[in-house]
């Protein structure tokens, strides 16, 4: 039996905290676009999946050139991360089967390695619930006390930050995402709506230079990770991963 693989890249969101000209997504990273770039490495893991874009309505940036994929399509972006996610399952209703995986990735996380999407895809082909790529923390954590001082050190044993691609099947995300909104839950990744179902997504470990662009230095840091991957020549060389048949 066939398994297909879909895509969800939200990519509507404004870059506020970037302040720039333009949305993070557009700005230019290593001579292209930060959009380009991140869905390079997705067909380059993925050349056979299908891909579901949200862009913002107004979006007049946009560029179909930046799509390597055959099969793709683009849908309206929502007012947070979560309602463009669900617009595009809702586009998808009909076509994705319920069993079938759905990875979900931040347009603003270029730097994310072949190598980790593809060992991603393969630990959630096997698991019941799904999960997330994350990488442990590594620094001591400090709580404020709200007026600039410290106001506890914070156990780190156990703590990960979580990045994506987010994967789980077509029809539990839709309930899990559905069911937030039910309940005003607003969560800011797919796990935590998986969670909230009382379910506990996999963690599987990924490279700690999966960074998402959000802050203006952020650019110049993904730059160096990028030219560094490229020195480093094993991260996007191995194996891509074509749908399961
Ligand atoms: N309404 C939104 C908000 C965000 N995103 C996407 O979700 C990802 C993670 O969001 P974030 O880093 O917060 O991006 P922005 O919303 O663009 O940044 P900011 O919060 O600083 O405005 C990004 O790929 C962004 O394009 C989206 O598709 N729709
Ligand atoms: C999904 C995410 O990338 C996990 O780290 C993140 O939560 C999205 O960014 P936001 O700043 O919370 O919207």
């Amino acid at each position: 039996m066939s398994e297909a693989l879909w895509l969800v890249v939200p990519a509507a969101g404004r870059g506020r905290r970037m302040g720039a000209q333009w949305p993070k997504q557009y700005l230019t990273l290593a001579g292209k676009p930060v959009m380009a770039h991140t869905l390079s490495r997705l067909h380059q893991a993925f050349p056979t999946a299908r891909l579901c874009l949200c862009l913002d309505s107004d979006d007049a940036l946009f560029d179909p050139a930046w799509v390597p994929f055959a099969d793709w399509q683009r849908v309206d972006g929502g007012a947070e991360r979560a309602d463009s996610v669900a617009h595009a399952l809702a586009a998808l209703a009909g076509r994705a089967g319920d069993n079938e995986m759905v990875l979900v990735h931040d347009v603003a996380r270029p730097c994310v390695s072949v190598d980790d999407l593809v060992r991603l895809y393969e630990e959630l082909r096997h698991d019941t619930v799904g999960g997330l790529l994350a990488a442990p923390v590594a620094d001591t954590m400090k709580r404020d006390d709200g007026a600039g001082r410290v106001a506890a050190t914070e156990l780190r044993q156990g703590l990960w930050h979580a990045m994506t691609p987010q994967g789980f099947r077509y029809g539990l995300l839709c309930r899990a995402l559905a069911t937030a909104r039910r309940q005003g839950l607003a969560v800011t990744d797919e796990a935590s709506a998986v969670e909230a179902l009382g379910l506990a997504p996999r963690l599987v470990a990924g490279r700690r230079d999966n960074l998402k662009i959000t802050h203006p230095e952020d650019l110049g840091l993904a730059a160096r990770i990028l030219s560094a991957q490229h020195a480093e020549g094993s991260v996007n060389a191995t194996a891509s991963c074509r749908e399961k048949r």
